[in-house]
């Protein structure tokens, strides 16, 4: 290793981030960071009604992902120790942007540059890229009641966001190294050589 890097697992909602990020973890002794998910308040309220609850739940990320980072800075990145992430902290921008609106988009925004630019960031994200019809079908399949009622056009929406966010990254200097894994092809779930393949592609960008 040439230094200890930060890795971050991205993609849309269902994608596989946890679960790869889980599985990598495991194969590459490295500790992760999770998302706080079950905890969350505001999730079941923001699926109803998205434009009265978006505001609440983009805060709530912003802030439990702002601690996870410092935390994150502290015992890892400071201590050049490798870590894994099943998120990039700019997924909170890429999702804003989709539900904020006005003034209160504005606010968001300037709070979070102001928490986020100086906090370390993922020297090698994994994306992972699937289209509508396997999102959707993975969020099924997980069962989270909250995520059922879902409007397909949000999520197709945030595939195509997700895109120009990665896009966005690539190009920021430092860049980050990027491996996009396709998802509606490779199952590093059950087959075993195609996560294989993942991990010596991690290898070698580390
Ligand atoms: N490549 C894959 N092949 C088959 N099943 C998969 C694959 N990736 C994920 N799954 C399944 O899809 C579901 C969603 O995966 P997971 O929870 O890891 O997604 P996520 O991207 O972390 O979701 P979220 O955006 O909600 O945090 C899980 O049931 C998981 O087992
Ligand atoms: N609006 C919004 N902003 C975020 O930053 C964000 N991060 C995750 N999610 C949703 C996707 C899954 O349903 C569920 C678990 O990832 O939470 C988000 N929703």
């Amino acid at each position: 290793m040439k230094q200890a890097p930060f890795i971050a697992v991205e993609g849309p909602i269902g994608a596989g981030k946890t679960t790869l990020a889980s599985m990598l973890s495991t194969e590459l002794h490295l500790p992760i960071i999770k998302e706080i998910v079950e905890e969350n308040p505001f999730l079941d309220k923001f699926y109803q009604n998205i434009d009265e609850w978006s505001f609440q739940l983009e805060m709530f990320f912003l802030c439990n992902r702002y601690k996870q980072l410092e935390d994150t800075g502290l015992q890892y990145i400071e201590k050049a120790q490798p870590v894994i992430s099943d998120y990039h902290i700019y997924k909170n921008l890429i999702f804003a942007e989709r539900t904020l609106k006005g003034v209160k988009l504005e606010k968001y925004r300037q709070i979070y540059h102001l928490l986020t630019d100086d906090m370390p960031k993922p020297d090698i994200i994994i994306y992972i890229k699937a289209d509508l019809d396997t999102l959707l079908g993975r969020i099924r399949k997980r069962a989270r009641s909250f995520e059922q009622e879902m409007d397909p056009a949000y999520l197709e929406q945030l595939i195509i966001d997700y895109d120009k966010g990665i896009q966005f990254l690539a190009e920021q200097s430092p860049s980050p190294r990027i491996l996009t894994v396709n998802g509606n092809e490779i199952d590093f779930v059950e087959n075993q050589a195609q996560f294989k393949q993942i991990v010596s592609d991690v290898k070698e960008l580390i």
